[in-house]
């Protein structure tokens, strides 16, 4: 499959420092590519490289094969990005706001089929103003499609909403997706990225920490799987001390506690039936994004 953006060994220093230092990743036609990280890792300064926005120090960028700083008005057609709240004036309408927005493009999609399916058709005579912070965010999505783009970047787009918001929003862009938008998304956010993302960056301190799926970079943090129960009979300690991939054992009120990875779960099970031993609320909980991420961005600090 061909890869829409190429990010490569990108670099950008603001005073002499380096906030992004030697990034590189592919996305691929069709994905929900996220970038994860923590607050000044330089999310923002690589995605607004990618869109043309600012002027990388080094590296290469690629987005439809095109340069992003050279052929500025070629990429800002097959690429949508999502505007900043200070770039809609409060009294533009959500009908002249499409308007407006559509007349930028040579080519634009018809926005009432797009506002209907944002969900915007009842507040098409509501001043940007007076939206709530859901359909703000509804209108920058429809306002980052109207060109009709290959590609949407979406910047922290749920930031702020109520939890409902967010899950419909997160809707929208499994949609936008659908209709064969390639969709690159920075997010604070571990469950966003967990459920949207077909592969995510993890960027830390202006380096790519780690680049997978979210279920590689699960299984890449080590001791996140717990399993816990009450067993009928007590367990051989050395058993227990030799189960593979064990990360922990605690013990409270006759119930253990151990953490590992899917192999030690298993090897527990194994160990319980070959004993004849029965778990009484057995619990097993798999490990979320936010272990993998603290792991990682832990692992880059050391
Ligand atoms: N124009 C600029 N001039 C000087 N420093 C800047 C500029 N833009 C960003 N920075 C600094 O570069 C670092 C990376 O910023 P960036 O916005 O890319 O990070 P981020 O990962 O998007 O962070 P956040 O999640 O907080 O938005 C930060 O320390 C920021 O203060």
């Amino acid at each position: 499959m061909p890869s829409v953006i190429e990010v490569t060994d990108l670099r950008k220093s603001y005073g002499g420092r380096p906030v992004v230092d030697g990034v590189s990743f592919a996305v691929e036609e069709g994905e929900i590519f996220g970038i994860l990280g923590p607050n000044g890792a330089g999310k923002t300064t690589t995605v607004e490289c990618v869109e043309g926005l600012r002027v990388p120090d080094g590296g290469r960028i690629r987005v439809a094969g095109l340069d992003p700083v050279a052929d500025h008005a070629e990429v800002a057609r097959s690429l949508g990005a999502q505007l900043q709240q200070s770039e809609i004036q409060a009294k533009l309408t959500v009908r002249e706001a499409l308007e407006l927005y559509a007349a930028f493009y040579p080519r634009p999609a018809d926005w009432r089929p797009l506002a209907e399916r944002l969900g915007l058709t009842d507040r098409l005579g509501t001043r940007f103003g007076k939206l709530s912070g859901g359909q703000r965010q509804r209108l920058f999505i429809a306002l980052a499609l109207i060109g009709g783009p290959r590609i949407v970047v979406l910047d922290e787009l749920t930031t702020g909403l109520d939890p409902r918001a967010r899950r419909d929003t997160w809707q929208l862009i499994e949609d936008v997706r659908a209709s064969g938008v390639t969709v690159l998304l920075v997010t604070h956010f571990m469950e966003e990225a967990q459920r949207l993302c077909d592969r995510i960056a993890v960027i830390d301190k202006g380096r790519v920490a780690a680049l997978d799926t979210p279920a590689g970079l699960i299984r890449r943090s080590a001791g996140a799987t717990v399993i816990s129960f009450t067993p009928s009979a007590p367990l051989d300690e050395r058993e227990l001390a030799a189960l593979p991939a064990l990360a922990s054992v605690g013990r409270q009120n006759g119930r253990l506690t151990l953490s590992g990875t899917d192999e030690t779960v298993d090897a527990v099970l194994t160990l319980l039936a070959r004993h004849r031993v029965t778990a009484h609320q057995l619990r097993v909980v798999d490990a979320t994004l936010d272990d993998a991420f603290l792991d990682l961005t832990m692992e880059a600090t050391a």
